[in-house]
């Protein structure tokens, strides 16, 4: 992130600290305005480096099996609240014309959509359409499991209460067998 953007991050968590009643020369908070701006340029990277480079395509034997990706660990922010949501990424897909993604990808294009202020729901659907984007498949299915820090540490204070989101597109949209295949692979 330029230093023109950081140094507006750090004006702005003084501004919050200090209306919250703080006092930002404290020795404690002293740093705090410039960890938070490094932190944002770190969780929020997405935002900003809009296209995903890193990514392998491999020649397979594999037509048309499926592949998945479990429990994939990611962190990402609520856009309401700006607190964190996390939990686990299940990614399936199923190829065509004998190509794979190499699978590190597959969890570095989970954490690539997670580095953005987001909904649980857009980002499974990100997920999906990233993977879709950059191999030809017959099909794709995302389900993320996920605690929000924002449902457990203030209002309603459902601590431990998981959100499950699905998204399906392709085969595993059309073919009841296919997205039932996917569902008891997650078991
Ligand atoms: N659908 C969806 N809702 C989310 C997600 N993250 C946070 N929310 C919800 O966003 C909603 C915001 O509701 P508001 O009434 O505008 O905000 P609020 O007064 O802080 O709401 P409470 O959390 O109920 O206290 C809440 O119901 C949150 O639980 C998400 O990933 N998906
Ligand atoms: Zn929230």
């Amino acid at each position: 992130m330029e230093q023109e953007k950081q140094l507006q991050i750090e004006e702005a968590v003084k501004t919050i600290l200090t209306a919250i009643g703080e006092d930002v020369d404290r020795d404690g908070l002293k740093e705090t305005p410039k960890r938070v701006a490094k932190m944002y340029a770190e969780v929020f990277s997405s935002v900003q480096e809009k296209e995903f480079t890193n990514y392998k395509v491999f020649p397979s034997l594999n037509e048309d099996d499926m592949v998945l990706v479990k429990d994939i660990e990611f962190y990402s922010m609520c856009e309401h609240h700006l607190l964190p949501f996390f939990g686990k990424a299940h990614v399936a897909y199923i190829p065509s014309d004998h190509k794979v993604l190499g699978l590190s990808k597959v969890a570095r294009m989970v954490e690539f959509c997670a580095k953005r202020p987001n909904v649980q729901e857009d980002l499974t659907i990100q997920i999906a359409n990233l993977i879709n984007e950059k191999v030809k498949t017959k099909g794709v299915a995302v389900s993320i499991e996920a605690e929000h820090m924002c449902m457990a540490m203030r209002g309603v204070k459902a601590r431990g209460s998981v959100t499950k989101t699905f998204h399906y597109q392709g085969v595993f949209k059309e073919d009841k067998d296919v997205k039932n295949d996917f569902l008891r692979a997650l078991d």
